[in-house]
Formats: structure tokens, C-alpha cells, sequence
């Protein structure tokens, strides 16, 4: 028999196997899925965890987050998905990244996705990803204190904060807006839950479950074991009003709004009605007869293109296919005043697209005081760094974008990355690129453009 490790491994392969195995497959997995939910620890298991769960407190910085978030998006909850969807991603890219010096690190399992179920019964709400993971010690430390937030994301806070202090307490849709853009984090699950359970595998430890019900939390090693191969399993709790968030209609459009972009399958565990025809069993009948019969079929539905959006033709490309695409990219609400989509060839290939933002970043300043980019850097459609900092000179700062080449080394450190030759030929590109889109906004829109940007 199968272990219950090797099942899962099995069962995450769905989407490339027959029909008929597929169905006994998708079985496995919503068995194997249930188990992984804490609510199904047998009353042993529930007491083994409780007896060996350390209790914490949350940082008081973490304490004041959650109050701002609870505060000020209480009328855009829905953002929690998209800030799941973008952790699971991150640590997608972690792993990947990892991988290409390290093959071995995907022995555990080879998928990269990220999956989404509702129970709606016991309203609960999981999203799950087969990343990084976290050992013990990151459970207490990444979602218990705020130490490892990137400086520049509380310089946002502080920077949107004096920005509109009165906004703040209103709670208007401006500061919606704003908030939203700060990237609010694991935290905004709070916003839809009244206990969260994060259950996770990390090739260095154990797995290990993390509860919370916003006030504290408990982490404790999993006495189910390793039921994970690798990756974090997320279960909301969802409270009564958020109830709506359990409904595929509204998962899909969700993903579609914010997450189409995301470059790993997102997938919704779905039902789906198929006719088939079964044969009626009639002996006097000469002509065997068939007869329609619907069936309901549970699966893994697939709800995102994940083919990167600049590595179409630009000419393939809509409009506000670009306007999403620039939000889910840097959680700006406003679309950008102008765009570049461009392949350069000869010396060194890349794909790169660029954006001129309406608003300038508020995260200009990194932890050092200098000016930092906003270039996300691409090998071969693999996320290298949004830290690369190389890419644009201080003066274009500002431009929001992605370079994706195919001639830079992947197995390389940023630093050697840095002192490539190739990098400079593609920052001479971009920055002609960027002076070229500079000079196509339109010219009722330059004198924003002059009066945002213009140094006074
Ligand atoms: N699904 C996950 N897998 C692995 N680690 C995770 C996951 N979700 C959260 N974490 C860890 O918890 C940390 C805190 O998450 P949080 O969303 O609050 O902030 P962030 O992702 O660092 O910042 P931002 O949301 O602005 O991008 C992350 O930096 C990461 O280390």
C-alpha cells in the first residue's frame, strides 16, 4: 500500500492522467486533503498537540499591524486571498530558485502549484503550496514578530500614514486603496477568519502546526507526521459573514482579479457536471441501448494562464490585460500613465516590460538610505530577485517593470550576477526604452507626470 506521503505525491500528478484513474485519484486526494485539515486530528492526536504546543504572544508591532489591517480594510476583506495567493507564490519562488544549484531540494516532490479548497460545511477555507515551507523556528519568527519585514514595507506604512493621517481614521476608500497597496501580508487572513491553522514541511524540520485565533498563538510538531511532502498548508476558519468567500464563483473571480498573473497553476478542488452514456441493460433489446445520466466529477480545476504575460506578442496582448497585469504586479489601484513591451535581440536577448506609475513608489528608499529600482529580474522565466537594484539608474528610480533574459546565467549568486557583463548592455537597453516611453504619455497626462515626478 501506499504510504499517506507517497499518496499525496501521486494525487498532485491529477491533471496528466486518465479519466477513470483521475476520479480515484481525486479521491485520494480529498481523503488525503481532509486528513491534512487539523479539524480532522483524532481526540489522541488533538491532545498530543495541545500537550506539546509552546504558547506565544504576538510582537506588538505584530498587535498594532493587525489592528490597522482589521481597521482599515474591513471593506476590502476580499484582498486576503490575493495576499495568500502572493505568500504561496514567494515561497514557490524560493524553492525554485533554490533548485537550480540544488536539484535535490524538490526530492520530497517535484510540483510546484498552489491549491485552493473550501469545506463549506465546516466553513473552512485552505490554500496550499508546495514551496518553501517553514521549519518551527520560521513559524515563530515569521508569523509571530515583524523583525523580518522588509524595512521598506514599514517606510510605506509610515509614508502612506503621514501621507493622510485623517484618511486613516475614516477608513475611506482611499486609504482602502492605499493600504492595499502595502503588500498587508499573512495578517489580512484575520480579516476573514477568526482562527487560522498554518500547517508546515520545510526539508530541514519536522512538520510542524501553527494556530492562531489573533489574539496569541500555539505552535506544535504535527503528531500526524510528515503528511506534507513540502509546503504550507493554510486553513481559514472563515467567520460567519465571510461565509460568501467559500463559493467557487467567488474564488474564481477572485483569482481572475488578482492572481491571474501568478506564474505557478492555481487550482480550485471543483465539481463538475459530465453526461456520459451507460448502457441500459435490456436482454429483449436487439440494439443495445444507451441512456444519459449526469455525473457529478470532483477535480482539480485549473483557474490562472500561468504563461508570463511578457512572454506573448505584445500585439496579443489587451489593454487592460496590461492594466491588471501592472496592479497584480506592484499593488498600485491606479492604472499607469504609460507602458514598453519590447524583446530586445543581437548582443543579449531579453524580454522586459516597463511602466511609469501615476503615483510614484512610496518604497523608493531601501534599507541603506539609497534609491532602489522596481525591476524584477527574470532567467528564463524564473524569478531571480526584485533587490537586483542594477537594472535603472537613480533617475529612473521610479519605473515599475520586469526583465527577463535568456543569455544571464541561473545558477549564479546576485553578486556575480551583478558584475556580469551582459548586465550592463541590458541596463543600457532598458534605460533607452524607458526615455522613449517617457516621451509617449500623452500630453494632457505630462504635466501630472512633471508636477509627480518633478524635483522641486
Ligand atoms: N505560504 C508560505 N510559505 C512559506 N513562508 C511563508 C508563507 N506565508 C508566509 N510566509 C513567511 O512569513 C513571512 C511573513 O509573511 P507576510 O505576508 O506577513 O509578509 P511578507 O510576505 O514578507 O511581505 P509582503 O506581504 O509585503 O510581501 C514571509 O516573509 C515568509 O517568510
Amino acid at each position: 500500500m501506499l504510504s499517506s506521503h507517497r499518496m499525496s505525491h501521486v494525487a498532485y500528478r491529477i491533471p496528466h492522467v486518465s479519466k477513470a484513474c483521475r476520479i480515484a485519484d481525486a479521491e485520494a486526494v480529498l481523503r488525503e486533503e481532509e486528513a491534512i485539515s487539523p479539524d480532522e486530528l483524532s481526540a489522541a492526536q488533538r491532545r498530543e498537540l495541545l500537550a506539546k504546543a509552546s504558547n506565544h504572544t504576538f510582537q506588538t508591532e505584530v498587535n498594532r499591524m493587525m489592528k490597522l489591517i482589521i481597521n482599515s480594510l474591513y471593506r476590502n476583506k476580499e484582498i486576503f486571498l490575493r495576499e495568500l495567493i502572493s505568500n504561496a507564490s514567494d515561497a514557490l519562488d524560493k524553492i525554485r530558485l533554490m533548485s537550480l544549484t540544488d536539484p535535490g531540494v524538490l526530492a520530497a516532490s517535484s510540483e510546484l502549484g498552489i491549491r485552493i479548497k473550501a469545506d463549506a460545511a465546516r466553513r473552512l477555507l485552505s490554500i496550499s503550496d508546495s514551496g518553501l515551507g517553514m521549519t518551527r523556528h520560521d513559524l515563530v519568527n515569521n508569523l509571530g514578530t515583524i523583525a523580518n519585514y522588509p524595512l521598506e514595507r514599514r517606510a510605506r506604512f509610515d509614508a502612506g500614514r503621514s501621507r493622510s493621517p485623517r484618511l486613516l481614521q475614516s477608513g475611506g476608500q482611499e486609504m482602502n486603496d492605499m493600504i492595499g497597496q502595502f503588500g498587508v501580508g499573512f495578517y489580512s487572513a484575520f480579516l476573514v477568519a477568526d482562527k487560522v491553522t498554518v500547517v508546515s514541511k520545510h526539508n530541514d524540520d519536522d512538520q510542524h502546526v501553527w494556530e492562531s485565533d489573533a489574539s496569541s498563538f500555539s505552535v506544535a510538531p504535527d503528531p500526524r507526521g510528515n503528511t506534507l511532502a513540502r509546503g504550507t498548508h493554510i486553513t481559514l476558519h472563515l467567520k460567519e459573514e465571510a461565509a460568501d468567500y467559500l463559493q467557487p464563483d467567488t474564488i474564481r473571480a477572485l483569482v481572475k482579479k488578482y492572481s491571474q498573473f501568478i506564474n505557478f497553476p492555481i487550482y480550485l478542488w471543483a465539481a463538475r457536471t459530465e453526461t456520459v452514456h451507460e448502457p441500459v441493460e435490456d436482454a429483449a433489446e436487439e440494439k443495445p441501448e444507451t441512456k444519459k445520466t449526469e455525473k457529478t466529477v470532483w477535480d482539480w480545476e485549473l483557474m490562472n494562464d500561468n504563461k508570463p504575460i511578457w512572454t506573448r506578442k505584445p500585439s496579443a496582448v489587451a489593454d487592460d490585460e496590461y492594466v491588471t497585469f501592472y496592479k497584480s504586479l506592484t499593488k498600485d489601484t491606479s492604472p499607469p500613465l504609460a507602458r514598453a513591451h519590447f524583446v530586445a535581440e543581437g548582443e543579449v536577448s531579453f524580454r522586459a516590460l516597463l511602466f511609469v506609475p501615476r503615483v510614484q513608489p512610496a518604497d523608493s528608499f531601501n534599507r541603506y538610505g539609497t534609491k532602489t529600482d522596481h525591476i524584477k529580474l527574470f532567467v528564463r522565466r524564473v524569478f531571480i530577485t526584485d533587490e537586483f537594484n542594477d537594472l535603472m539608474p537613480n533617475y529612473l528610480a521610479f519605473i515599475q517593470g520586469l526583465v527577463d533574459s535568456d543569455d544571464l546565467p541561473l545558477n549564479v549568486s546576485r553578486e556575480t550576477l551583478q558584475q556580469h557583463k551582459l548586465v550592463k548592455v541590458i541596463k543600457k537597453k532598458l534605460v533607452r526604452k524607458a526615455l522613449d516611453m517617457l516621451k509617449k504619455i500623452p500630453d494632457d497626462e505630462y504635466e501630472h507626470f512633471w508636477k509627480e515626478y518633478s524635483t522641486k
